[in-house]
């Protein structure tokens, strides 16, 4: 018998985003031409795809760690980094995907559905892209995100076609043994059977599986005996096969009372919407054991109630293989209509499209926490928890641009209003997060003035228009003219030498005089500095 794994754990780790490129365009005589650094390649995601052909999930019992290919890291002369590839991982139809808390993530039930287990980390925006028309030369980057790190659980319901229920040692896994080639566990003490064994069975022309399952007790909808999990199996199941036993000799049993209780764990079982209650899936009786000749005694005394009762009702023994043939037949045919029924539900059914759940991208929460060096403020947003992994700590230009980003966001005003003061300790994202000192450097509604990230060697090739440099002359020329009269008005009422003209390099633009300036000549004739003419044109 092959393993039946039907529920592991996956340890996904999609690739990590490649970070953005610093650079500076340099051509022959155009020394800084810009900043001409690429963006980093997106990771790859980790997909999980519906795949007909695969029928277990024992590759994935075997090697549960899953990681897909990182973005590469973006160049120079504008190139983007090579993006991650995609790794497929194909799952059996009737595969549920779970978080380890329990919660159902999608069912993948029909070939070719999809769905993006863990995504691949964004591709940080090189020199280039971060430009623009304020920030001409960015001396930074920004880092590649890491891609998503998660586990999942994978759990395969039983996809058989037809389910055998029944009270334990009722027989079934002897039944299935009988039927196809499973060799399953046999034996004369109750649950021996703990985990689905699938079994193969040829009907003329049709091929059907047979699921044998762990035996059902009263109470097992509320989870008594494997109860639960058992189940859990025929959820899956098109068809249902009661096998009674006829030859216990256990008090307070017969197939009647049998039957009556397990159609009541069955109506109890609440199956997922949009699935058919499992008491109303069609079910066949199998009175089992004929060939003790007490049991065949029973199993005809009982038959015509059951029929009654409308089921049809086979007697059959799985140890000298009497009314098998009879049964396979009738098996073959149920599960024949129930295909044809469920290839109509399929057709009439627009597809639908498996997408994971929508995470509020646009907005940010501020947390309040209290500890013993006082309140922390934790800031929890998809964006400020992005932004503050797409930031390299070493470069302040960086940092700077996510203290922008941050501000833009509202984040400041935030931290203001739930009672942030200077050097309270703010940590963005989750668990350990990113720990910040908090310095409020922007008023809290000033727009920012002047934005970060200029690389001042770009700076000195933004020039003044001529007509900016034209009134610049003119001013300083009005403010060296209005210095001169002021300093022959002084000289004319004997401490300066009338005929000495001041320095043109002394003379601030202000119109004041720069003693300090090396360049002036001063002269101590007269006990106080007196500045020597030096003619304009020298
Ligand atoms: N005489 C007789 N004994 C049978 C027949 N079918 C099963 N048994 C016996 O009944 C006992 C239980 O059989 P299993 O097939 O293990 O029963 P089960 O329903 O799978 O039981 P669980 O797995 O515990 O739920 C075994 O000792 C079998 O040999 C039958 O047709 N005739
Ligand atoms: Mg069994």
């Amino acid at each position: 018998m092959t393993t039946f794994v039907d529920q592991i754990t996956l340890h996904l780790n999609a690739g990590n985003g490649g970070d953005g490129c610093v650079s500076v365009k340099r051509e022959k005589f155009k020394p800084l031409g810009g900043p001409d650094g690429g963006p980093g390649g997106s990771g790859g995601d980790i997909v999980l795809v519906a795949d007909p052909n695969t029928t277990t999930l024992l590759a994935y019992h075997r090697s549960p760690h899953r990681r897909s290919d990182n973005g590469g890291p973006g160049m120079g002369d504008y190139r983007g980094g090579t993006n991650g590839e995609e790794l497929v991982l194909p799952v059996p139809l009737g595969t549920v995907v779970k978080t380890p808390e329990g919660e159902v993530l999608v069912d993948l039930t029909q070939a070719g559905d999809r769905f993006v287990a863990a995504e691949g980390g964004h591709g940080g925006l090189g020199n280039n892209g971060l430009a623009n028309s304020k920030r001409k030369a960015p001396g930074f980057a920004l880092l590649g995100t890491p891609g998503v790190e998660r586990d999942l659980i994978l759990e395969l319901k039983t996809v058989a076609d037809v389910a055998l229920v029944g009270y334990p040692s009722a027989g079934k896994s002897s039944l299935i043994a009988a039927m196809s080639a499973a060799k399953p566990k046999i034996a004369d003490y109750p649950f021996t059977t703990l985990h689905p064994n699938l079994g193969v069975v040829d009907s003329g022309n049709t091929r059907y599986t047979i699921a044998d399952v762990p035996g059902l007790i009263e109470g097992a909808s509320e989870g008594r005996g494997l109860g639960l999990e058992f189940l859990r199996h025929v959820e899956r199941c098109a068809a249902l096969l009661h096998v009674l036993d006829c030859g216990t000799l256990e008090p307070g049993r017969d197939p009647i009372s049998d039957l009556d209780i397990i159609l009541g764990e069955l109506e109890a079982y609440p199956v997922p919407e949009g699935q058919k209650p499992l008491t109303e899936r069609p079910q066949l009786i199998a009175l089992n054991k004929i060939d003790v000749p007490e049991a065949r005694e029973l199993a005809e005394f009982v038959k015509a109630d059951l029929e009654e009762r409308g089921y049809r009702v086979f007697l059959i023994s799985a140890v000298s293989r009497e009314g098998l043939t009879q049964l396979n037949y009738a098996l073959g045919e149920l599960v024949e209509e129930s295909r044809a029924e469920v290839v109509a539900a399929i057709e009439a059914s627009p597809r639908i499209v498996l997408r994971p759940k929508a995470v509020d991208r646009s907005g940010f929460q501020i947390r309040v926490e209290g500890g013993s060096y006082g309140n922390l403020f934790r800031v929890l947003g998809e964006k400020p928890w992005r932004w503050v992994q797409q930031t390299d700590f070493n470069n302040d230009e960086a940092v700077g641009y996510l203290a922008d980003r941050l501000h833009k966001l509202g984040v400041e005003d935030g931290l203001f209003k739930a009672g942030a003061v200077a050097g309270s300790t703010v940590v963005i994202g989750t668990g350990d997060g990113v720990v910040f000192d908090w310095e409020p450097t922007m008023s809290s509604s000033a727009e920012i003035a002047t934005p970060r990230g200029t690389d001042p060697r770009l700076d000195q090739l933004t020039r003044p228009t001529a007509k900016q440099r034209r009134a610049d002359y003119l001013d300083r020329m009005d403010a060296k003219e209005e210095a001169r009269q002021e300093l022959r008005r002084e000289g004319e009422t004997g401490f300066w030498d009338v005929d000495a003209e001041i320095a043109e390099d002394a003379i601030l633009a202000d119109g004041t005089v720069d003693y300090d300036d090396e360049d002036a000549d001063f002269d101590d004739d007269h006990g106080v500095e007196v500045i020597q003419l030096r003619g304009e044109s020298e």
